[in-house]
């Protein structure tokens, strides 16, 4: 079972990761990273020359250098994400790449914009697509940001929204899942298990809490020998300062193991189910107000990797003012058009006509239509045509379908349709199930709990965040992961501006909403918008 001892009896390489050993016997009960309880006497899994001990995971390095190996040459710059590709400083693609060599997880994420005029409809759509009543749905101010989770695979008819414990437990899943894949890909069974880590829903995972009751504390466990070293350890650099690994100090370093214990007791703890085989996705939906006034703030939340769903209402079609607004949000979504890669075609993914991002229109109302044709849906049709018939080719690229509902008194299937077309849409981006580095998935979850206590914080405190990490990111990686999050809109950074990252969009929104609502500019903003307007 043991494969190598890597460094005195304290960490041992078992099925190719690297297990730090609890240095003292901690009873009858051992914890596996796949969440099962061993035993004395229950078999040898757990047993290490007659002892049981707690091991905690702490890298696959047999794992990691075959991965080096053997992909270092291959990863190709398509793994890297396009807002990646696109920064001006082009060295950005190698850190990236490096990176993603240091460990790496795939990524689901799915960000869904919804906006359209003022009344559209489009909360109420929103509280449709969650499953939730929208009786007394009240005009949105600002912009509301919803974090879900769901089926990637499958569509169960379910979005779960994610709340702060949420968040944590997707984090940890995503960081336990490496770790879980290689235990159970170098299992003990000839065939490979294939099996996913995933996030249960509300319901507490009793082997963990049971774990809990048995009052077992982990000792400190090791750090990754590469990543806290002594001077000698580090690698000589090559290239820019920059580059060097941050200097970790033997204060740091304890704070790191404790920090690293608490991660991993919080993982271990966490409600995440192993056994669940489904695949998940991160939603990050955000309900723009459609007020005018607004329209300025909302350019800081739009983004090219984002699909958008476009709200307009079919009784209003021959509004020149409905039809102006529909117009303002084609075109503002076309501004974020991917022209480096509009000619490409891929079998399954776009076509040649497809322009990302991709635009879902949702023409809602339908209950108020008045029938003019042969049966209601050709009614619809023609409605929605009016408001798209004077769009150009290119503007037409994005638009992927066409809905028409009613909020009011459409049945769910109807809104089932529109969560499995967003998924399927979702799965043919080429942002979807890429490779992302783990140094930036454990970045995320310190900086998921900074968010709160502060929505801003400086350059300075992230460093710091970043330092205490089990891999902290250098001084060129960090600035590669605030420009990239900017970039995908889930922090605010800017190079000249270190004082003030925000953290939580929402804070920003709801900072936008209280000026653009405050007495003493409502006149200003108004006037100027008609203008602009005309
Ligand atoms: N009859 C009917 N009423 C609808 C429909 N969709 C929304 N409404 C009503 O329209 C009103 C506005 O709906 P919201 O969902 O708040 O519209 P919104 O686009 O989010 O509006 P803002 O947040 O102000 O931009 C509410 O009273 C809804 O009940 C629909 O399909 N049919
Ligand atoms: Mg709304």
């Amino acid at each position: 079972m043991v494969e190598t001892w890597v460094d005195t009896p304290l960490q041992v390489v078992v099925l190719n990761t690297v297990y730090w050993v609890d240095g003292t016997l901690t009873g009858n009960t051992v914890y596996w990273v796949d969440g099962t309880l061993g035993y004395p006497g229950s078999g040898t899994k757990h047993c290490l020359l007659g002892r049981w001990y707690t091991w905690i995971p702490l890298q696959a390095v047999t794992v990691m250098s075959e991965k080096s190996t053997s992909t270092a040459g291959t990863r190709m710059e398509d793994e890297v994400p396009t807002e990646i590709k696109l920064m001006t400083d082009k060295r950005s693609i190698d850190v990236y790449l490096k990176l993603l060599e240091s460990g790496s997880e795939k990524k689901r994420d799915i960000r869904l914009v919804v906006v359209g005029k003022k009344g559209a409809g489009k909360t109420s759509l929103i509280k449709r697509l969650f499953g939730e009543d929208n009786t007394d749905v009240t005009s949105t101010n600002g912009i509301e940001i919803h974090k879900i989770k769901c089926k990637a695979m499958s569509d169960d008819g379910i979005w779960n929204k994610l709340d702060g414990n949420y968040e944590e437990t997707e984090t940890n899943a995503r960081l336990l899942k490496e770790y879980e894949e290689k235990l159970q890909d170098k299992g003990t069974t000839e065939e490979p298990v294939e099996s996913h880590i995933a996030i249960k829903d509300n319901t507490p995972a009793t082997n963990f809490d049971e774990s809990k009751k048995s009052g077992t504390v982990y000792q400190q466990p090791k750090i990754m020998t590469p990543l806290v070293t002594t001077d000698s350890q580090v690698e000589p650099s090559l290239t820019t300062e920059s580059q060097v690994e941050p200097q970790v100090t033997l204060q740091q370093q304890n704070q790191s193991i404790e920090q690293a214990k608490m991660d991993i007791e919080a993982m271990l703890k966490s409600n995440i189910d192993f056994h669940d085989k489904e695949e998940y996705a991160t939603l990050l939906l955000w309900d723009f107000a459609g007020d005018e006034e607004f329209y300025h703030t909302h350019q800081t939340f739009l983004s090219q990797d984002a699909m958008y769903l476009v709200v307009t209402k079919l009784n209003e079609a021959d509004d020149s003012n409905a039809q102006a607004l529909f117009r303002l949000w084609i075109d503002s979504i076309h501004c974020y058009s991917r022209l480096e890669e509009q000619n490409i075609i891929s079998d399954d993914k776009t076509t040649s006509d497809d322009l990302d991002p991709p635009v879902v229109i949702v023409g809602t109302w339908k209950d108020a239509v008045t029938l003019e044709a042969d049966t209601v849906e050709e009614a619809c049709r023609k409605r929605l045509s009016v408001y798209t018939e004077n769009l150009a080719d290119d503007e037409r690229g994005h638009v992927r379908s066409e809905y028409f509902i009613s909020n009011k008194e459409d049945d769910h299937s109807v809104f089932q349709q529109i969560r499995r077309d967003i998924i399927n849409l979702a799965r043919r981006m080429r942002t979807w199930n890429k490779d992302y580095p783990l140094k930036f998935i454990q970045l995320e979850q310190r900086l998921q709990e900074k968010k709160k206590e502060l929505p801003i914080i400086t350059y300075q405190e992230i460093k710091h965040i970043s330092t205490d990490t089990p891999k902290p990111l250098s001084k060129e990686e960090l600035i590669l992961f605030l420009e990239f999050h900017h970039e995908l809109r889930s922090l605010v950074y800017f190079k000249d501006l270190p004082e003030n990252i925000i953290l939580d969009t929402q804070w920003l929104s709801d900072a936008f909403k209280c000026i653009v609502t405050a007495r003493k500019f409502q006149a200003t903003c108004s006037t100027k918008n008609q203008k602009r307007m005309e």
